[in-house]
């Protein structure tokens, strides 16, 4: 298997603070059923900002109003902070505390609501993602599929699908850091212009400073995928290999690789960790040269003190919202690998003939043509059939025959429908594969192959196989795949837990539950590709007279290399390989 998907490159992707707008279009694409909650998420947050500026600067007039020596606890609040100087002759000290209670439980309560809200979006959106992931890889072309690595589908599905809910989470905070910092800002401009406009250089000089960092990130956010997609890969093919691993005395090896990829994702994520502390010290550094300038000329700002000092808190209570603003905005540049990979996948184009419904096949066809079929793989020079012709009539045996790599299993999978002739027409008594509909021709048939893809679960799941299949119906196919005779001495039987390879299963065994599986549905195609060369040749022609007398007026297609078993059936049709 072929991995498909670029590796998301260093390239660099715009500048800093773009890259918010460019995510912003693309994830309200993904989840374009969030734009309200997304909306009362920034609302309620920026509102908090406001509560939050409105408690500081009540609370610095406050604090200023209790230090008055021998004043009446109902005297009016002179000189409050210029911003509210429209208030300062109806305004008592009770008022002013009450309104500053007030402020300080609503913006608890909009936190509140805020986090609620934003949970269950991140859940939301992280659902959606995983089930449209998952749905992808069920629908787009087998093909498509066959070019992705199992392990990075899985870790994309189980743990790059959080990407998109975080970077939703990230822009929101945006939203709201930059609600807040205008709040912020309008409210120091009106107290203290002088501070507002240290403010707003810091802000900039903030936003800058960090903007140097963004590729850094973005780097890293694509070397800890790189490094978590190694070891995933690594892990899921040590655990399939593992026999040959242990036969080849690799342990070792393994151990060895496992270790330095293991190592090198570590240190992916203590420079991730070094960068997030680095970038942290360097805002509150210039928090603090900010805050030590105001201090140092406070003395020569045109500022009524009061308000100066109101301002200053105001400031401070500002940065960790720019601070918020920067970083998210450099998280962002980390997520935008796992979120590449998450677009990469979802915009694959579905499988046509999933989406195409076609005429439904009513009644058993009489013959499937191939007429003048070739095929070749996506990227591949040598087609894996050229012009092959010939007819399959529906109630005989026929036999698939022909050297290794001459297209056998490629024309079961075009009967399958899994994949479509490149050229030429595959008809179903006349009609095109690709007009009739998908889930009425697959109806009819059931495959069983040399591999069989055992899932974790008993051997009954197996056979069923998530199908609405009676147990009748199971134990009836197991008797026709000479299966109940080992089942049965299994110490659960049709209960016996298998695992996910059932690898306490000889390759025989694996073969008949793979038949049973194949018979259970009792369909009228039954195509076999190698189905029984696990099993010694007793076994296999008592399978074989077993599966003649069940499919005597029914259709069976048999790919065979032992001409014994091709010999076995009506009509033989050999295939020779293609030559370019
Ligand atoms: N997924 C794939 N991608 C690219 N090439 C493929 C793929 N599957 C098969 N092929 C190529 O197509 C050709 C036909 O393969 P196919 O499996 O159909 O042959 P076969 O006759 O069934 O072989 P065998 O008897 O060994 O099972 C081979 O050259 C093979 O390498």
């Amino acid at each position: 298997m072929t991995a498909v998907r670029k590796p998301v490159t260093a390239k660099p992707t715009g500048a800093f603070n773009l890259v918010v707008a460019a995510r912003f279009r693309e994830l309200l694409k993904l989840v374009p059923s969030l734009r309200l909650k997304t909306s009362v998420m920034i609302v309620t947050g920026i509102l908090g900002g406001l509560m939050e500026m409105v408690g500081v600067t009540l609370l610095v007039s406050l604090v200023f109003l209790l230090g008055q020596q021998g004043s009446p606890s109902s005297a009016t609040i002179a000189g409050l902070p210029a911003f509210f100087g429209g208030f300062e002759a109806a305004i008592s000290k009770s008022m002013l505390a009450a309104i500053l209670v007030c402020a300080i439980i609503l913006r608890i309560a909009l936190g509140f609501t805020n986090s609620i809200i934003a949970s269950i979006v991140s859940q939301q959106i992280s659902g959606n993602i995983r089930y449209r992931l998952y749905s992808k890889v069920l629908t787009i072309p087998f093909q498509r599929f066959q070019h992705y690595e199992r392990s990075d589908l899985m870790n994309v599905i189980a743990t790059e699908s959080h990407a998109v809910a975080s970077a939703h989470a990230s822009l929101v905070r945006l939203g709201i850091n930059l609600g807040t910092i205008f709040i912020f800002g309008t409210g120091m401009l009106v107290m203290a212009w002088p501070i507002a406009v240290l403010g707003l250089i810091f802000g900039v000089i903030h936003n800058l400073t960090l903007g140097l960092f963004a590729e850094t990130y973005r780097r890293i956010g694509v070397s800890a995928l790189a490094a978590m997609e190694d070891l995933t890969q690594l892990t899921w093919t040590t655990l399939q290999t593992l026999k040959a691993v242990k036969s080849f005395g690799l342990e070792k090896r393994h151990e060895t690789i496992f270790d330095a990829l293991s190592t090198d994702a570590g240190k992916t994520w203590s420079r991730s960790d070094r960068m997030g502390a680095a970038t942290s010290l360097l805002s509150e550094a210039l928090t603090f040269g900010v805050i030590l300038t105001i201090i140092l000329s406070s003395q020569f700002l045109p500022v009524d003190f009061r308000a100066a000092l109101s301002a200053t808190i105001l400031l401070y209570r500002l940065q960790p919202y720019i601070k918020e603003f920067d970083s998210q905005i450099l998280a962002l540049h980390g997520m935008e690998a796992s979120l590449q990979n998450v677009l990469a996948i979802i915009s694959e184009a579905d499988d046509a003939r999933q989406v195409v419904c076609g005429e439904r096949l009513n009644q058993l066809p009489k013959e499937i043509v191939f007429q003048d079929v070739s095929f070749s793989y996506e990227g591949s020079s040598v087609p894996a059939v050229s012009h092959v012709s010939f007819a399959i009539r529906i109630g005989e045996t026929t036999a698939l025959t022909g050297p290794s790599g001459s297209g056998k299993t490629t024309i079961l999978n075009m009967l399958l429908d899994l994949i479509q002739p490149s050229k030429g027409r595959i008809t179903i008594d006349g009609k095109d594969l690709s007009a009739i509909e998908r889930s009425s021709w697959l109806r009819l048939l059931s495959v069983s192959g040399q591999d069989v893809e055992l899932m974790e679960g008993t051997v009954l799941d197996n056979i069923r196989f998530r199908r609405e299949i009676s147990e009748e119906d199971v134990r009836r196919a197991a008797d026709l795949a000479c299966a109940t005779e080992f089942i049965e001495k299994l110490p659960s039987g049709f209960d016996e837990w298998l695992g996910d390879e059932a690898i306490r299963l000889s390759g025989g065994q694996r073969q008949r539950i793979g038949l049973a599986r194949a018979l259970a549905g009792r369909p009228e195609i039954l195509l076999l590709d190698e189905a029984t060369n696990a099993l010694d040749e007793a076994t296999e022609a008592r399978v074989l007279s077993l599966l003649l007398r069940e499919y005597q007026g029914r259709t069976l297609v048999i790919v065979s290399h032992r001409s014994s078993v091709a010999s076995l059936m009506k009509q033989q049709i050999c295939l020779v390989p293609a030559v370019v």
